[in-house]
């Protein structure tokens, strides 16, 4: 079973839009929402392809109200932490050319309770899981040690983590030996603090995670595919996508991919890529079922690319 944690959940609202054009008023031309968060976007993708998994998240008011709604459909378990707050409300504009623009609220602030009764709800489910997968930003309130905290606390249950977030809260939890961190490339360039031009400057990076705390690193580098990092060696994944529809929660999809096959080797890399390159040609934060994947279009090589330029991630759109 995977459990996902997502402290700063949301409702990811997609609008098509004409164009962008400052202080116009815009008039979509379709819409939808979808449960958002980076958690709960591993739990959609587990259970699109059949896999076992329960949602852990903070949830307030009718924002969070139809979030629990719009799982519960898709048939997640959803462990749900009463919030004073209203759950955020994420937005995404497509352009007709594909272009993505993307606004993430804040989010609500977490009271020291409420940041202790999430804590809680995934330690009280720790020791039935095979992973925890704790992704996503940090709310206000509980500060960047709550990823760290959560994973010394957990890891004392004898689970073990998977961590995709950035900043102040991926440097504090690394201490803590997660055994997967998930970096796109802009949070692992942010993390070792120098922009990465290549495909080796990533394994460099990589390496540096590793010997700052993280088991394996698996690195999604958006059109340039993945890097598997980790004691059983150094991997490269990519697969061919006909039409890029929408990357956002493409990362997402890649991580419930690796994890659902085991969380190490060349064989989970492959599944990540493979839930990557599907998750992609999808719309929105759809994420791919067992119909929509294509692993036999992926290939894995331990002969990495060093020299491979890699694309500069603020082109690739947002995440
Ligand atoms: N333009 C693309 N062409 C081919 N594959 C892509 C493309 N964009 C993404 N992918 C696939 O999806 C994976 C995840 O994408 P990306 O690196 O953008 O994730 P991310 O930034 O973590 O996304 P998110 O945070 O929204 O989940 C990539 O490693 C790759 O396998
Ligand atoms: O603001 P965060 O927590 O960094 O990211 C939140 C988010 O952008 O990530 C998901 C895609 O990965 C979306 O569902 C969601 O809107």
């Amino acid at each position: 079973m995977i459990l996902t944690v997502t402290p700063n959940p949301s409702l990811d609202r997609t609008y098509e839009v004409p164009g962008l054009r400052r202080g116009a008023l815009l008039r979509a031309e379709g819409d939808r929402v979808e449960p958002g968060g980076k958690g709960v976007n591993v739990s959609r993708a587990v259970a699109a392809t059949g896999g076992r998994t329960t949602a852990v998240m903070p949830l307030g008011g009718a924002e969070g109200a139809l979030l629990a709604r719009l799982l519960d459909e898709q048939g997640i378990e959803v462990a749900g932490v009463p919030l004073a707050g209203s759950t955020r409300v994420n937005i995404t504009l497509v352009e007709p050319d594909g272009t993505l623009t993307k606004v993430n609220a804040a989010g609500p602030a977490l009271t020291a309770a409420e940041a202790a009764a999430l804590l809680l709800a995934v330690r009280s489910r720790a020791a039935n899981a095979d992973w925890i997968a704790c992704c996503g930003s940090l709310p206000r309130g509980p500060g960047p040690e709550w990823y760290a905290e959560l994973v010394a606390r957990t890891h004392r249950a004898g689970a073990r983590i998977a961590l995709d977030t950035s900043g102040e809260a991926l440097t504090a939890a690394l201490a803590w030996r997660p055994e997967v961190v998930k970096p796109n490339a802009e949070e692992l360039a942010e993390a070792v603090g120098r922009s990465l031009a290549t495909v080796g400057d990533a394994v460099k990076a990589a390496e540096e995670l590793r010997a700052r705390g993280a088991g394996t690193v698996l690195a999604s580098l958006g059109a340039d595919g993945q890097l598997l990092v980790s004691d059983g060696g150094t991997y490269w994944g990519h697969a061919p996508v006909a039409t890029v529809r929408s990357n956002v929660g493409a990362g997402d999809a890649s991580l419930a991919g690796f994890l659902a096959a085991g969380g190490h080797g060349p064989a989970a890399l492959a599944a990540a890529v493979a839930h990557g390159a599907a998750a992609v040609g999808l719309p929105g934060s759809a994420m791919p079922g067992t119909a929509d994947l294509d692993p036999a279009s992926v290939v894995t090589t331990a002969d990495i690319p060093v020299d491979r330029p890699l694309a500069d991630p603020r082109t690739g759109g947002p995440s």
